[in-house]
């Protein structure tokens, strides 16, 4: 391997120090920084990441609420407990822990999360905020991502920047962010022909498609930042990323692993955001 590998877990921890003493400034105010989270139904996976938002907000001295409703709570349910959380003084944040349960509307449940207190930068009003640069919040898997470029030192001014993947969550922020630091932005997606052509010119690749090793050494520039998005399982069952980490490692300058690369980021831009929130 040649690639410097980037370390979500180091980054993340040392940012994690930042927060604390941020945390530590708003209590001499007098303010603590609250955070809702709520989760619906049983998936496992969504469980772990509720029961490490908690860990984080205590670790950093934040107040968490979590409400664990079950698997066939109504959607008039849900926006109830939402229209609660935004009246609810001590809360600065409330996050819905997604995928739901496919009976509920995840689109209404986001839009009813007041904007000052969507901490995951997901409803319209601050996805437009994101778009014209005037924003409070930035969701928290490409903030991140962000973290994790600038920690490799590598300027994101005036380079070709490739993003993989178009969804709402990842791909068109992650693009918008970049842009904002002056990159010169192509987005791709599965109808992108000859994508190769296109990954091969990136100085920075983000690659957010949701498939097991997709982008292979032949698509990446050599000495080119690679970030993997992706959380998938290998043929043996394996965590991996959308990246072929193996062979990419050998052309990349730069890569982050799966898992600790961009995961553990996403946690630690959950606090930054609540406690922006709490600054009011
Ligand atoms: N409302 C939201 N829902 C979801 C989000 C989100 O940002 N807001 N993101 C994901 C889940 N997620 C946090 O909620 C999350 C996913 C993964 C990780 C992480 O640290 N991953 C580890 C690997 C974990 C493993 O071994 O399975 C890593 O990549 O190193 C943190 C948070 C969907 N829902
Ligand atoms: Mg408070």
């Amino acid at each position: 391997m040649q690639a410097k590998l980037i370390d979500g877990k180091a980054v993340s921890a040392a940012l994690r120090e930042q927060l604390k003493e941020e945390v530590a400034a708003l209590a001499e105010d007098g303010i603590t920084p609250g955070l809702a989270v709520v989760i619906v139904g049983d998936d496992p996976a969504s469980k772990v990441y509720v029961r490490n938002k908690k860990k984080a907000c205590e670790e950093l001295g934040l107040h968490s609420e979590e409400y664990a409703l079950p698997a066939e709570t109504t959607q008039e349910e849900l926006l109830a407990l939402v229209d609660k959380l935004n009246k609810k003084p001590d809360i600065d944040g409330i996050l819905v822990q997604l995928p739901l349960p496919a009976h509920l509307d995840e689109k209404a449940v986001i839009e009813a999360i007041s904007p000052d207190k969507d901490v995951d930068a997901f409803s319209a009003v601050n996805v437009g905020k994101i778009m014209i640069g005037d924003y409070k919040f930035l969701p928290c898997t490409p903030a991140g991502i962000m973290e994790l470029i600038k920690s490799t030192g590598i300027e994101v001014k005036g380079r070709e920047c490739v993003v993989v993947g178009r969804s709402n969550i990842v791909g068109k922020p992650m693009a918008m962010l970049l842009l904002h630091q002056h990159g010169t932005v192509t987005i791709c997606h599965s109808r992108t022909a000859d994508l190769p052509s296109v990954t091969r010119r990136a100085d920075i690749l983000v690659v957010a498609v949701g498939r097991a090793k997709f982008v292979t050494a032949d698509m990446v520039k050599p000495g080119a930042v690679v970030i993997d998005v992706g959380m998938n399982r290998d043929e043996n069952g394996k965590l991996c990323g959308d990246v072929d980490f193996a062979e990419v490692a050998e052309v990349a300058g730069a890569i982050t692993p799966v898992p600790g690369g961009v995961g553990p980021m996403t946690i630690t831009m959950l606090m930054r955001n609540t406690i922006t929130a709490a600054k009011k």
